[in-house]
């Protein structure tokens, strides 16, 4: 059985002037033990996606979908199990650990707290596995007395590394766990967070914008563009060989792991990607894709098998004969095969 399974998971936010379709309609699954990479452009929706895993979005979010953990409803837990599910099933490791951490409490008190509120431990194992943990992410045992201004970014997402292990959760969600960092730091926390997963058998589905970060971490990728799941694969095909445009340009922006050039946008793709609130007709990448048809104006295409293992969203990876420009509307097929 999977360890986590997305059916049809949409996410909308409502504000003032109307509704925001954040995520739209993604299903995945993830088994236990793999690491899976969700890639996209800034506001591509792999945020919501990841914090609706455990209902960590604000209260003008409405997600709608299934999400199965372990084969429980995420969506239909109670508050009580939902509590008890955070930190000791799955553990979040947000972007810029310097928000995330309590700026007037001690390290060793902040790592303490998930397994004190869950009665995994008394105050004394709690203190005794606190060095241990800090250990585990190279961090001296006596940094649990310090503050969280006291260390440095890399230091501080040790930290909440440590924390996101301490209930020994069988998946963390790390979304953009070494934005904030300088590209060595970027590569040492990227190594102990393969290292610890591969040695804890820990689930580790990852947020970036940098498809050559999630190739070198993750088994499989998620491509997503304004909310949709747009492609899927194998880690290094998707990498080396995306079929979707997008994936192509995401993939082309990031070349080599912790190239300084990947901070800019897709190479060869102009323009913005499109507000969530207006997004165009048909598929929503057409008007920045280098190679798209008329029909891709008026209809959008689902993700459909691209290969052994892989699926896009493309007009292009149809089979021969299943696009028709006759009506001026690509054939709409449902997917076969999830993340
Ligand atoms: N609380 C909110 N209220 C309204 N809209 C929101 C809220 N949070 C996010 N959004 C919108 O939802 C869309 C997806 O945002 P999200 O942060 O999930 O994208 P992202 O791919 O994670 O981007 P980034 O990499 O910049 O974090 C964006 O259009 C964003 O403006």
């Amino acid at each position: 059985m999977s360890l986590l399974e997305l059916r049809d998971v949409a996410v909308t936010y409502r504000v003032a002037s109307g509704e925001v379709p954040a995520v739209r309609g993604v299903s995945l699954d993830l088994e236990a033990g793999r690491a899976l990479g969700v890639a996209g452009e800034s506001g591509s929706g792999k945020s919501t996606l990841a914090m609706a895993l455990l209902r960590l979005l604000p209260r003008d979010a409405r997600v709608t979908g299934e999400i199965l953990l372990d084969g429980e409803d995420v969506l239909a837990m109670k508050w009580g199990r939902l509590r008890a599910v955070r930190w000791a099933s799955a553990s979040v490791v947000f972007q810029g650990a310097q928000h995330a951490l309590n700026p007037v409490r001690r390290i060793e008190d902040q790592i303490a707290e998930p397994l004190l509120v869950h009665g995994l431990a008394t105050p004394v194992e709690a203190r005794r596995k606190v060095a241990e943990l800090l250990e585990q992410v190279g961090l001296p045992a006596w940094r649990a007395r310090s503050y969280p201004h006291e260390l440095s970014g890399g230091q501080r997402q040790r930290v909440m590394i440590a924390m996101a292990l301490a209930c020994s959760p069988r998946l963390i969600i790390a979304d953009e766990p070494t934005t904030a960092l300088d590209v060595m730091i970027q590569a040492q926390v990227l190594t102990l967070i393969r290292s610890l997963i591969a040695e804890h058998g820990i689930s580790l589905i990852m947020i970036s914008h940098d498809l050559s970060v999630l190739a070198s971490m993750c088994d499989r990728l998620a491509v997503m563009y304004a909310g949709r799941m747009v492609e899927s694969g194998p880690s290094h095909e998707v990498f080396r060989d995306a079929r979707h445009p997008y994936g192509k340009a995401l993939a082309a922006a990031f070349p080599t792991v912790g190239d300084p050039a990947s901070r800019l946008a897709p190479r060869g793709l102009g323009g913005d990607p499109p507000d969530p609130m207006h997004l165009p007709g048909g598929c929503s990448f057409h008007p920045r894709c280098p190679v798209s048809l008329p029909s891709c104006a008026s209809a959008d295409v689902e993700l459909w098998p691209a290969g052994e293992s892989r699926t896009a969203a493309c007009v292009h990876v149809l089979p021969a004969g299943e696009e028709t420009e006759t009506s001026g509307t690509a054939v709409m097929r449902p997917a076969k095969e999830d993340a």
